[in-house]
């Protein structure tokens, strides 16, 4: 009985590590081998501040978890700067760097580590046997459960699934995430802490070896067999590489030495072939329990019933209108041909390539301005500068009245001018819905406060927010697959859904980068139209495309563009008459 207690308390414990690495690993989607090492900093701020200052478990829980949240927050600044890829060298480095330090401070013990723990006490409680014990961690992790199911299922969790597929695209659609990646690192390396605490005064004692790279291994070993994005897919892998231990030692009669080599080459063997042959675990990302007893699970993060808005897909004259409003925003059209964008003398050297020299140009509302030139003539790159993805050499951009040259692409997006992209660059693994909603600006309850202490607001706002976002849905024809994974979509509705997208943020200036291109006539048809319309009801719409017939049918005005400067302007039909032009697009003088 005594093993089993001490078995459930390991898997508790490391069901903690599992579930707060799953929300940084299998939902933000940056890679951490330093989660070990977040649970020694935690572990080793409590063990020392027991040992040799007499404080109480309680107290140095909580310390522990703050040191290893700051160590978190500050792993998270230089891992902003970094391709994803680079995050596994920067987190190993760090992984190392703690392990050194607590091993070299005398005060913390060196290689032996601290010993003789006190025995935890919690409201005057000892917890001197596994079976005392039990209690507490399974209660400490059916809170972190909570809490990390709160995190992840709310519109806080939504950004981060968008950020694990594309940061640009978040970026793109206003989401600051820097703070994102700042907060999910520092709440989860937190919880490890929580983790390396309570292992810490479970064993009595605490050792750097307990918390090295294999440490870290065994824990992503836990959420790729599991299931990476599913919470439950933590709790089921730890209990499996938990119990692999005593498996080995009881049922296959390995001596422990043995059994503990076997166990290190069965880890990373089960991560390899899950990888290869099971990407996304044991437990996939929408399973919930509600859907293996049956129950269709259409929710969206903030918990409403996609079903529930299935009536704003019904055709009737009120919802076209609701959904025409809906694209083209609040309040009444603008005036047509006012100034809503103007760029002035943008210039941008990709070393000796001139994406962009002396580059000026106006975009009005209530018109449709096209960009056109030929491959590599720097189109893209304006919209780049524009929307600052890329900061230009030299030149300014305003918006309306106000300079926005040095803003972040974030505040621009939320400012009033958003992108397409040539390749969509729709979040796959989100539904439809999910896709649309993310990009509807200033959600309450994408800030972590709000998560935890607001509920009802955000599930107020996320109604307003999922039937805002059925209606641009239903402006562009994708209402009836909004519970759809954005991914199965056919590319045309894929382009279809990053202009619903697009209009969620609720931007005036739109920049349509190849809106027709690589769909069939009766998807240019449809897209055309809703372009038409969206002129109509007085939004900016800037389009780059290689179509001239698009650009001839929608553009009121054209630039022309070659080797980064706009070397022509005008209607289609005066541009048509240039000689360069024909040279360019029909080979002809
Ligand atoms: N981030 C970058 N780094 C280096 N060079 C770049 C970068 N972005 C663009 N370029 C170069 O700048 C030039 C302009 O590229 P850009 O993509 O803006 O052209 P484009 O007119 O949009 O082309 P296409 O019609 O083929 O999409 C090209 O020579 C391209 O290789």
């Amino acid at each position: 009985m005594a093993n089993t207690y001490n078995y459930i308390n390991l898997i508790a414990i490391y069901a903690i590590y599992a579930m707060s690495l799953n929300v940084l690993l299998g939902y933000a989607g940056q890679l951490s081998v330093a989660h070990a090492a977040f649970g020694a900093v935690g572990g080793y701020m409590a063990a020392y501040l027991g040992t040799s200052h007499g404080w109480h478990f309680g107290p140095g829980l909580l310390v522990g978890a703050l040191a290893a949240g700051v160590l978190g927050v500050l792993a998270s600044l230089p891992a902003l700067y970094l391709d994803v890829r680079f995050l596994i060298l920067l987190t190993l480095a760090l992984s190392t760097a703690v392990l050194a330090v607590v091993g070299a401070i005398p005060a913390l013990g060196g290689a032996t580590g601290l010993t003789s723990l006190p025995f935890p006490t919690i409201f005057g409680q000892s917890l001197l046997e596994p079976s005392h014990f039990v209690i507490f961690s399974v209660i400490v992790a059916l809170i972190v459960l909570a809490i990390c199911s709160r995190l992840v299922n709310s519109p806080f969790g939504r950004v981060l699934r968008a950020l694990r597929e594309d940061e640009v695209a978040a970026r793109g659609v206003g989401k600051n995430i820097v703070r994102y990646k700042v907060t999910v690192f520092g709440v989860t390396a937190a919880m490890a802490g929580v983790a390396g605490v309570m292992l810490s005064y479970y064993n009595a004692s605490i050792q750097p070896g307990g918390f090295d790279l294999s440490q870290s291994m065994q824990i992503i070993a836990m959420i790729v067999i599991g299931g990476t994005a599913n919470l439950y897919g933590s709790i089921l892998g730890a209990t499996i590489i938990v119990l692999l231990d005593p498996f080995l030692q009881n049922v296959v009669n390995l001596d422990p030495d043995t059994a503990g080599l076997v166990r290190t080459f069965i880890y990373g063997s089960l991560i390899v072939i899950f990888m290869m042959v099971l990407p996304q675990g044991l437990i996939r990302e929408r399973w919930t329990i509600g859907r293996l007893l049956g129950r269709r699970s259409a929710k969206t993060a903030g918990g409403i019933d996609v079903a529930k808005l299935a009536d704003v897909t019904e055709d009737s004259n009120a919802q076209e209108a609701a959904a025409e409003a809906a694209a083209a925003g609040a309040g009444q059209p603008a005036a047509t041909g006012q100034l809503a964008l103007e760029a002035k003398g943008l210039r941008k050297y990709f070393g000796g390539i001139r994406a962009a020299d002396e580059l000026s140009l106006q975009l009005r509302t209530g018109q449709v301005t096209g960009l056109i030139g030929p491959n590599g003539a720097g189109k893209t790159t304006v919209f780049n500068l524009l929307t600052r993805v890329i900061p230009p050499d030299a030149g300014t951009v305003s918006l309306g009245d106000t300079e926005i040259t040095e803003w972040t692409p974030n505040r621009i997006a939320v400012s009033g001018m958003s992108r397409s992209y040539q390749d969509v660059r729709i979040w796959s693994r989100m539904t439809v819905l999910e896709n649309v909603m993310l990009a509807i600006p200033h959600q309450p309850g994408e800030r972590l406060f709000n998560v935890f202490f607001r509920p009802l607001a955000i599930r107020k706002f996320e109604r307003q927010a999922a039937t805002r976002a059925m209606e641009h849905l239903q402006f562009v024809g994708l209402a009836e697959h909004a519970d759809e994974e954005a991914g199965s979509l056919p590319f045309g509705d894929q382009k279809l859904l990053a202009l619903a997208r697009l209009l969620a943020t609720e931007a005036d200036v739109l920049l349509l980068d190849e809106p027709a291109s690589g769909i069939d006539i009766d998807g240019v048809e449809r897209m055309l139209g809703l372009i038409e319309r969206l002129r109509a009801r007085g939004k900016c719409v800037c389009i780059v495309e290689h179509n001239l017939h698009v650009v001839e049918r929608l553009a009121d005005r054209v630039y022309f563009m070659e080797a980064g400067r706009i070397t022509a302007e005008g209607t289609m039909s005066e541009l048509m008459q240039q000689e360069r032009l024909s040279e360019v697009y029909f080979g002809s003088s």
